[in-house]
């Protein structure tokens, strides 16, 4: 794989056990967005080690002392619909305090463009740190029109937190939006004639809500 400075693959052992179920052909909806789910609280976990601390005093049941909380950092999750909703709730379990905004994108099946029929974000996001949300990178055009949206509204940083990432969405991401941390559990091969990610997933979409 090319190396990027602000591209990180993710490769715990937990985050790459679950991943290996993901993939497999064999595994139901109910199962998936399980561990779609799991994955993204993993990898949350991950892509928040730098949010900055401060000290505050706490009295515990033995003495006065000093401890950490963090400081006074807001953060938003953006999923690109319908595919990032599956990252939601593993999300917001580790920042229940999180906002949620929503960016409505499909890709169109012929041009693999991303067409834009949805857009709703917090109305404080100046105030707060993004993570945009999408299991699945492919040519990157859907990820490069949603961070650009996001963009506009002005939040503080933005970081895109995918579960596969082709080569391809790489390159184009991270020469379009060099400002934004990449975080993915994977970097597959390559991307087949109609746009999917191989040796990858399938449709991320498809497979969480059922819709196959
Ligand atoms: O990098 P790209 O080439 O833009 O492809 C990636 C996009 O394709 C999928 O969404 P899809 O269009 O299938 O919509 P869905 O989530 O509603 O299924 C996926 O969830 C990404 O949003
Ligand atoms: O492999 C792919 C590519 C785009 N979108 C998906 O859901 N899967
Ligand atoms: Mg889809």
């Amino acid at each position: 794989m090319k190396s990027y400075d602000n591209v990180f693959v993710m490769d715990h052992p937990l985050i790459q056990h679950k991943l290996t179920f993901l993939r497999s052909v064999d595994t139901g909806t109910k199962e998936f967005r399980e561990l779609v789910s799991e994955i993204a609280t993993l990898m949350c976990y991950e892509a928040t080690r730098d949010l900055p601390l401060m000290d505050v005093e706490t009295v515990t049941p033995m003495q006065k002392t000093t401890t950490k909380v963090i400081a006074g950092r807001k953060l938003a999750f953006v999923p690109i619909l319908r595919a990032g909703l599956g990252m939601v709730d593993g999300m917001l379990n580790l920042v229940p305090s999180a906002k949620v905004g929503h960016i409505g994108l499909y890709r169109d099946h012929d041009t693999l463009k991303p067409v834009e029929y949805y857009n709703k974000l917090p109305q404080d996001i100046t105030e707060r740190d993004v993570i945009v949300l999408d299991p699945m990178l492919a040519t990157g055009g859907s990820a490069m029109d949603a961070i650009t949206l996001v963009k506009r509204s002005h939040p503080k940083s933005i970081k895109f937190l995918c579960i596969i990432a082709a080569p391809e969405g790489l390159e184009v991401l991270t020469k379009t939006h060099p400002d934004v941390q990449i975080y993915c559990a994977a970097v597959d091969e390559k991307l087949n004639e109609n746009g999917y990610i191989l040796p990858g997933l399938g449709d991320a979409g498809d497979r969480i809500f059922g819709t196959l």
